[in-house]
């Protein structure tokens, strides 16, 4: 039986060109490469699972194949791949720092990739600070850290600093979208943005999360069930409950309200997507702001035209009303009545400025 390889692992990226929404940070090192610029100690910093250890070694084994005619040479061995979690003493960084002495036998360069930077012990760091200020010349240090601001001042001076970002909801769409393609996954395109507003900005997470429900869904990944598997309230329940807003319709909303509890959502997770659906509204309200609606291109209709039966100072309240909710509701004796409370106040919200203004009506 073949072995199953996770995606994460099977689609790290192998060349810069491949790295997804890093283009400032591998454009710059590509350069510095071409250029003959690059410093022997750089720092990658940002969140967990957007490309950190990736580009450390795709550099590293770029910089070694540079006048190498096999370009499948791909000249691991000089790359050496330390995690500071496990490997955090002084005694550790001692090792380390031996080892840097010995020129590579092939290549140019040994590249130490120094993961999880930050759990070095100050003594660690300490002993570390000489060999990074005075490198000998055929050895690169690249440090990686989630949490630059751990990182003694003394370390960051000697740094070149890269500080890699969230990748947007679109860029981990697209990749998956690849990957999923490369697998013969079908997909909707709503099941897609679905993992990547869970995964929150990091590539990894957007992968795993894809093999999960790949592994419970199939080859078929649609939104209903993609959405059921990952427990997230489907924007379809936000268009429903916003009908009922509009239509002032109170009890078919405490109906509604109580379906989705039942279903085993959280309260107040409700909420908050409730105020940032009344914000996706918003921003379709005006052509310079429909950038900001991160939702699929087969969807956004379904936004605009629900945008349309809203005025925009409705929408103001409707937010404040809903996000009140959601900074009460960890404090409140009665939760549940706190949020039915708010759907009340909206429905009535909706009724009173057509009262107010009788173009609505
Ligand atoms: N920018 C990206 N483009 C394409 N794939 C990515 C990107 N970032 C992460 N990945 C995917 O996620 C996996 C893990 O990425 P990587 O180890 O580079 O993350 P990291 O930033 O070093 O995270 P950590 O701080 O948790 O170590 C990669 O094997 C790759 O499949």
């Amino acid at each position: 039986m073949e072995q199953f390889v996770v995606s994460a692992r099977k689609y790290r990226p192998q060349t810069f060109k491949d790295v997804v929404g890093q283009q400032t940070i591998t454009n710059t090192l590509i350069n510095a490469i071409d250029n003959n610029h690059l410093a022997q100690a750089l720092l990658f910093t940002g969140p967990r699972g957007v490309g950190k250890t990736t580009c450390a070694r795709i550099l590293a084994r770029k910089i070694n194949q540079e006048g190498y005619d096999d370009p499948n040479e791909d000249f691991a061995f000089n790359v050496f791949e330390l995690d500071a979690a496990s490997n955090n003493s002084v005694d550790d960084i001692r090792n380390l720092i031996d080892q840097v002495r010995i020129p590579p036998q092939t290549g140019k360069y040994k590249v130490y990739i120094i993961d999880e930077v930050h759990m070095l012990s100050a003594a660690a760091f300490n002993a570390f600070l000489k060999t990074l200020e005075e490198p000998p010349r055929h050895a690169i240090f690249i440090l990686a850290t989630t949490e630059k601001h751990k990182i003694i001042p003394t370390i960051l001076s000697r740094c070149q600093i890269f500080d890699f970002k969230r990748i947007t909801i679109n860029d981990a769409k697209n990749h998956l979208a690849e990957v999923a393609t490369s697998q013969g996954v079908s997909f909707e395109e709503d099941a897609l943005q679905i993992i990547a507003q869970k995964a929150d900005g990091a590539m990894r997470d957007a992968l795993s999360i894809f093999d999960r429900v790949v592994s419970y869904c199939g080859n078929n990944l649609t939104r209903q069930a993609v959405a059921e598997n990952l427990s997230v309230l489907d924007f379809d329940y936000y268009l429903k409950v916003t009908d009922l807003i509009i239509q002032n319709d109170i009890p078919n909303l405490l109906l509604a309200y109580n379906d989705i509890l039942a279903k085993g959502f959280d309260g107040q997770h409700f909420v908050t997507g409730l105020a940032s659906h009344f914000r996706n509204l918003m921003v379709c309200k005006n052509p310079a702001t429909v950038q900001l609606l991160e939702v699929s291109e087969e969807s956004k209709n379904l936004f605009y035209q629900q945008a349309l039966k809203l005025d925009q100072y409705v929408l103001i309240e409707a937010i404040g009303i809903a996000n009140e909710c959601d900074l009460k509701f960890k404090n409140s004796q009665n939760q549940r009545l706190l949020v039915e409370l708010c759907l009340m106040q909206l429905a009535s919200l909706t009724q009173n400025t057509e009262k107010k203004n009788p173009v609505h009506s």
